[in-house]
């Protein structure tokens, strides 16, 4: 048999069926579900007269409306009531477990899936959304899903998928002290392009890659679809299967978490190297995740771009960011500073922040959501509250997805500016007419302090 990469060996041990048209029908191993993109699946079962193959395999969560003030908020708005009741109406008529607000494991469904260890290497994974890829960390290969593909697994344990191209991203010598896996995100995102990976699975590797905690990893891997990825992965090593250990030391002994890699030498469509070492903290300056600068740059001059399609995307950019080409990165002055998300709201986010914020004192509305009930209960174990308390940070009650997106109550007024832990930075993103800057916990923790976009070292 021919070399393979990892993501070929994973699908070929997935395959079940072909379809006329030449498409594989995969085994899905796991199936999330969150409230949004969901209830025209179950409609659609219902419909059919059809059941949850595998409810034991599919789990629920509420993530993308849930308030973060406090677990028992009443949402004042009817809709989203309304579809957080649908989501549990359906959990419970098919038997899918659901984390509802409130409970010790709910959150961000790709905070949760991992922190239980559900999401094991060489499996097959799915979601109904797009940053899904986050779960390839371990592994797996994790794919982002629309409704009827939803409805599709929901009833049959299987998907219809085209066969994606590999992509290798290699990256070589080691990360400096204060540059994180956003960083490296960013930085990987800026020299591909925002449609650099479409159709691929990219294999992230190299010793800064494999440098990288669990938790860095899953950055890593949540902003592969940031560059039209359909997944994005890291081998397993020690590093994966001690977490695993941790996570589900029930499972322990049940697979080999270190068998699981693809061949050496096998061939990949497109191949992308970084020198890791040059990676500097990053920050975006427009509405999308591949226009980042260095901490140090400044807002490019659209004119010096080096293609007309870039430069008219940057030219509209720095219109809506309302940005004058040249300024300094450390001269952006923001009005708010969002700490979360499912790029960066684990432990080691959290950790990271307060490391900055520690015996300082925000000038900014800081808002700190942790990504799991479990991520807030250990955050709160280490103290990290009152460290955020004493900063004059908002470290809300509850988790959830909450400013990166928008579509619950937490949302940034137009006009505003923020300094985001998050994935995109898109018009609208986090509020219509919202200013969104893309950057790690430490740099988001040091502009809370300086009112204005820095690193930990300005404070
Ligand atoms: C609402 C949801 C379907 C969406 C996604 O697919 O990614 C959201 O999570 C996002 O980040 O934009
Ligand atoms: S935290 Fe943001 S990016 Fe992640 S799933 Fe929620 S809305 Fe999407």
């Amino acid at each position: 048999m021919a070399q393979e990469t990892l993501a070929q060996k994973v699908w070929r041990r997935h395959v079940v069926g072909r379809t006329r048209a030449g498409n594989d029908l995969l085994y899905i191993d796991l199936h999330l579900l969150h409230e949004v993109n969901t209830p025209q699946a179950f409609a659609g079962l219902r419909a059919a007269g059809r059941t949850v193959r595998r409810p034991d395999l599919t789990v629920g969560t509420e993530d993308h409306t849930t308030p973060t003030v406090a677990v028992d908020r009443r949402d004042p708005d009817a809709a989203r009531r309304f579809q957080r009741r649908l989501m549990a109406r359906n959990c419970a008529e098919f038997r899918i477990p659901l984390h509802r607000l409130g409970s010790a494991s709910q959150g961000i469904v790709h905070v949760i899936g991992p922190e239980m260890g559900l999401v094991r290497p060489g499996t097959t994974a799915v979601c109904c959304d797009s940053h899904t890829t986050t779960l390839g960390a371990f592994g797996a290969l994790a794919l982002g899903i629309g409704t009827s593909q939803v409805e599709h697994v929901l009833a049959t344990q299987t998907l219809v998928l085209k066969r994606p191209l590999d992509m290798s991203v290699e990256v070589t010598g080691t990360l400096s002290a204060g540059v994180t896996a956003k960083d490296l995100a960013l930085a990987v995102i800026a020299r591909a392009g925002t449609a650099g990976a479409q159709g691929h699975v990219v294999e992230f590797g190299g010793e800064a890659v494999r440098a990288l905690s669990m938790e860095g990893r899953m950055t890593l891997c949540n902003m592969a679809v940031e560059m039209a990825a359909r997944a994005g992965l890291v081998a397993p090593d020690q590093v994966t299967a001690d977490y695993l250990r941790r996570a589900a030391p029930r499972d322990v002994g049940r697979y080999d978490a270190l068998a699981v890699h693809g061949d050496p030498g096998a061939a990949f469509d497109r191949v992308v190297r970084l020198d890791g070492s040059a990676v500097q903290p990053r920050v975006s300056w427009g509405t999308n995740p591949a226009q980042s600068v260095p901490l140090d740059g400044r807002v490019p001059d659209p004119g010096e771009l080096p293609s007309a399609a870039e430069e008219s995307a940057a030219r509209r950019a720095l219109e809506y960011m309302a940005l004058t080409p040249g300024t300094a990165v450390r001269d952006i002055a923001v009005d708010t500073v969002f700490i979360g998300s499912c790029t960066n709201s684990r432990l080691e986010d959290l950790r990271a922040a307060a490391a900055v914020l520690a015996g300082r004192r925000v000038r900014v509305d800081t808002v700190i959501v942790p990504g799991s009930a479990r991520v807030r209960a250990q955050a709160v174990a280490e103290g990290l509250d009152r460290v955020f308390a004493e900063a004059g940070a908002d470290f809300r009650a509850a988790p959830g997805c909450s400013m990166c997106v928008g579509l619950g109550e937490d949302r940034l007024g137009a006009g505003t500016r923020s300094a985001s832990t998050t994935n995109r930075n898109f018009e609208g993103r986090q509020g219509a007419g919202a200013r969104t800057h893309l950057v790690s916990p430490p740099v988001a923790a040091a502009t809370a302090v300086r009112g204005r976009i820095a690193g930990p070292g300005d404070l």
